[in-house]
């Protein structure tokens, strides 16, 4: 436990090395300066698996810590203290000895359609996804937003889009590129200065956004008891009861970041949160989705109210949905998880180191 009078420590956060991390990471960093300012602290960027494997569909690259294993690797050991994560790349599970400290105030946490700069069908400029014609180009490296856009625009076609923000738009409005149009979380656009590309949100019923999109969270060694105090004075309550109920769900449907699930949350002042969860195949054809609501005090009960839609959606369908999403990448990546193991292989050794785990 930190006491008041002993020496004020010095923090290093660390993400990953793209632009919108490390906007992001200076965000928090800014945050905790103006609420600590006795303390310091700097930043430290690497590049994550998610980052070197460009080349592979994420939906095939299949594992849940992408973005933060690398990251989680150099918490444990000690070399950095905070890790700074769009929450939606955090796994529902962290690694022993790591703890989420903080989720921050929401982005809006909507999927937006950038159209290709220029842009123009029968004359007339691109409003929405109803004005793209038939085999119109939409790129996008979710399967979840796939899934859930072939069910009203089977007529689209879907393809893959790799690379950060910025090597995504320029793929988009390369006049040689296939793309017509990009969906992208609307929060990263924002955050990289992007706002003005956003042609239109995709909202639910069409459209739910991913567990955690739009939140920034810390990620913290569980027994560092200083980080965690000044973690929770970034935490934003609505935000992180909003989040805990929709990472319950998913938690529970055992998915990661690359599964097809979509939710949407309210919290009214009275407290009462109402979660909408969905599932749906990859080729659209089969989809279920719920809603649960209750009034909530604590972020165990938002936890326990998302589990609960997690129940309700297995029970009336979802099962039989996952259950075919596993195994169709199975039988796609069947051979070729050689990557996988050498990242799993660090992270174990790290966690066997003795102090490291709680
Ligand atoms: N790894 C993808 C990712 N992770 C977080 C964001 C955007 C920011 C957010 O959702 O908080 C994005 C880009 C996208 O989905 O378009």
């Amino acid at each position: 436990m930190a006491s008041t009078d002993s020496p004020p420590r010095s923090f290093v956060l660390a993400s990953r090395a793209s632009a919108l991390a490390q906007i992001q990471t200076h965000i928090v960093l800014d945050a905790l300066q103006a609420a600590f300012p006795a303390s310091t602290f700097s930043t430290s960027f690497m590049s994550t698996q998610g980052d070197k494997n460009q080349a592979q569909a994420l939906y095939l690259l299949g594992g849940k810590s992408l973005w933060t294993k690398e990251l989680e690797v150099a918490l444990l050991d000690g070399a950095v203290d905070m890790l700074v994560h769009s929450l939606k790349d955090v796994p529902t599970v962290l690694p022993p000895g790591c703890a989420v400290g903080a989720i921050l105030a929401r982005e809006d946490p909507a999927d937006s359609l950038v159209v290709k700069a220029g842009l123009r069908v029968d004359g007339r400029a691109v409003a929405s996804l109803d004005d793209l014609p038939k085999a119109a180009v939409v790129g996008t490296s979710s399967v979840r937003r796939v899934a859930q856009l072939k069910r009203k625009y089977p007529h689209l076609i879907f393809k893959d889009v790799r690379g950060n923000l910025n090597t995504r738009l320029a793929k988009l409005d390369d006049p040689e590129g296939p793309y017509a149009a990009l969906i992208l979380a609307k929060a990263g656009l924002v955050r990289l200065g992007f706002g003005a590309r956003v042609t239109a949100d995709i909202l639910p019923p069409t459209l739910y956004h991913a567990v955690g999109q739009g939140a920034l969270a810390v990620e913290i060694r569980a027994d560092d008891e200083a980080a965690r105090a000044l973690c929770e004075a970034l935490t934003h309550r609505p935000t992180q009861w909003k989040c805990v109920a929709e990472r319950a769900c998913l938690r529970v449907l055992e998915g990661g970041c690359s599964v097809p699930v979509g939710v949407h949350s309210e919290l009214d002042e009275s407290g009462k949160l109402t979660v909408v969860g969905t599932i749906t195949a990859i080729d659209g054809a089969l989809h279920v989705e719920h809603e649960v609501a209750g009034i909530v005090r604590s972020a165990e009960e938002a936890e326990a109210l998302g589990a609960q839609l997690a129940k309700v959606l297995i029970e009336t369908g979802g099962r039989e949905i996952l259950d075919a999403v596993t195994k169709d990448r199975e039988s796609r990546t069947a051979g070729s998880g050689e990557k996988t193991d050498v990242e799993v292989h660090k992270i174990e050794a790290v966690m066997e180191q003795p102090g490291s785990a709680v």
